[in-house]
């Protein structure tokens, strides 16, 4: 379900497409985002993800189409100070300390957080006096953290920003991200993690081939993919083709030896499942966040052509089934 905001929207693709040569990295995007919403951005390897987060910090410009800020260009909107961002594997290189360094960024803002409150939001209070080159992986993340809230922008735009932390400081990234839109402001990011996607984006917009193929809650896009995962072993024989005709299956695959179904209708196919098949550790599961997003861009890059998704009560019409093993 697309989200329409009557006033300016924080974020607005409006047909955007980025070439480089003869790959569309983004491909005719259209997406807006309002205040205080907490959208995570999904897509598989290559999806165009960090393209589209560079357009929308100007620093890259669309082959066609626009892409605005606060109803501005987007540099317009990142020199005024209302964007904080993190970029993949950002390092700070700088010899200063980690206070220093951070204090260094809010005064480049016009309305910055303390110092303190910027280490206490990425929990780097106990690391405040420590080179800021010379941090582990994670720790290095946070001071990106920190220093994308420096400014205490109305946006925050952060690609992959938990990739590299451990249990503890996500939590605590995850706590601040909700105080923070709880202000009223808005933050779009971009993860592999799912499971953080599920529990933390209150809107979730999945994109393929640079294309917009699903856009709504979390619960939304589950519903519509498909309610249920059927999974067993076969181990006397090959997957039959025939599992796909089963009443209620939407789709076929097997992971690491098992099959697994995607079903609207568990009940009915676990019935018919021993006339085709003698399954072995039958389970039945809600489909969750990742199911659906491994069906919704399977049928993208197969399928469809590049149907907009859009959640509706029947699930049979958002998903083809494939054929067995596929
Ligand atoms: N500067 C560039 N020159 C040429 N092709 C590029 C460039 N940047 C990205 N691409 C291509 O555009 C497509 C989208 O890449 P992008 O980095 O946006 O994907 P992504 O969704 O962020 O992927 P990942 O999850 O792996 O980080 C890919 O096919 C990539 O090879």
């Amino acid at each position: 379900m697309t989200t329409t905001h009557r006033a300016t929207p924080v974020v607005a693709f409006t047909g955007a497409v980025k070439e480089f040569g003869a790959v569309r990295a983004v491909d005719g995007l259209d997406l807006t985002i309002g205040p205080g919403e907490r959208v995570a951005l999904l897509g598989r390897n290559g999806a165009g993800k960090s393209t589209a987060i560079s357009l929308l910090l100007g620093l890259d410009d669309p082959s066609s189409g626009t892409v605005e800020l606060f109803g501005q260009t987007p540099s317009h909107a990142v020199t005024e100070g209302r964007v904080g961002a993190m970029l993949q594997d950002s390092k700070p290189v700088s010899r200063v300390t980690v206070r220093e360094l951070v204090s260094f960024v809010t005064r480049t803002y016009p309305n910055p957080m303390t110092v303190d409150e910027a280490l206490e939001l990425a929990g780097l209070t106990e690391l405040a006096g420590r080179r800021a080159d010379k941090l582990s992986g994670g720790q290095a993340q946070r001071v990106s953290f920190a220093i994308a809230l420096a400014g205490d922008p109305d946006l925050l735009v952060l690609d992959e920003p938990t990739a590299a932390l451990d249990v503890e400081a996500r939590r605590l990234f995850w706590q601040s991200m909700r105080a923070f839109t709880d202000r009223g402001k808005t933050v779009l990011f971009s993860t592999h993690y799912l499971e953080e996607a599920d529990q933390n984006a209150d809107r979730i917009v999945v994109i393929d081939r640079g294309q917009l193929i699903a856009d709504g809650s979390s619960a939304e896009i589950k519903h519509t993919v498909g309610s249920s995962m059927v999974s067993f072993t076969v181990p006397d024989g090959p997957v039959p083709d025939s599992l796909a005709a089963l009443p209620g299956v939407l789709s076929v695959e097997v992971v690491d030896g098992r099959v697994r179904l995607r079903t609207s209708d568990s009940d009915a196919t676990v019935s018919a499942l021993p006339g085709v098949v003698t399954p072995r550790g039958l389970e039945v599961a809600p489909a969750g966040l990742e199911d659906a997003f491994l069906a919704l861009t399977a049928h993208h890059s197969g399928r469809d052509g590049g149907r907009p998704f859009v959640p509706s009560a029947s699930s049979d019409s958002a998903v083809q089934t494939p054929k067995a093993g596929a």
